[in-house]
């Protein structure tokens, strides 16, 4: 699988309402499947969502694990969702330093929910329903927004 370049702040493709995917099993949603996880972990991200590669469909990644900003960040193999819901949330929000692979040398405090619960498909085409909360509920709200063109900034207060 390839690094593929990612899209800079400025970029048109950002700021689009990503497409939902109709089939899964399309070699080509495998292969850009494949290069999201490549270019995510080459540029040492936590997350990655598929605008960021230039492609406006409903895809994103979160691949949590400890780091500087967030040293208690949990471990986890990284989760790839298609098509994914935010069914519901909790009142209760944290605020946090946030960065973003398209935004690179810049830092932002960001609120988000604290707890989250979503639905969304498998590459293997299954439907999966989650709760995530804290670090890993953060990327997800991080990546979601990037699926509505919508970047951290936009949320900085
Ligand atoms: O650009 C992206 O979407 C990936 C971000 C995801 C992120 C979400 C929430 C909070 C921080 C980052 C990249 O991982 S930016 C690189 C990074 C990695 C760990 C912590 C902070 C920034
Ligand atoms: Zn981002």
């Amino acid at each position: 699988s390839n690094v593929l370049e990612i899209a800079q702040l400025g970029n048109p493709v950002l700021r689009d309402i990503a497409q939902p995917i109709y089939n899964v099993h399309d070699p080509a949603v495998q292969t850009l499947i494949d290069d999201l996880l490549t270019t995510m972990l080459e540029g040492n991200g936590v997350g990655i969502a598929a605008p960021q590669v230039g492609q406006s469909r409903r895809i994103l990644i979160v691949a949590s694990r400890p780091n500087l900003r967030y040293p208690n960040a949990p471990t986890m193999a990284p989760i790839v969702m298609v098509n994914p819901h935010l069914l519901s949330h909790s009142e209760e929000t944290t605020t946090d330093w946030e960065g973003c692979l398209s935004i690179p040398g810049m830092r932002g405090k960001v609120k988000r929910y604290r707890a989250i619960e979503v639905e969304y498909m498998t590459r293997t085409g299954e439907m999966e329903r989650r709760e995530f909360h804290d670090f890993i509920a953060r990327i997800f709200q991080h990546e979601f927004d990037h699926l509505g063109g919508k970047v951290f900034l936009d949320r900085v207060d």
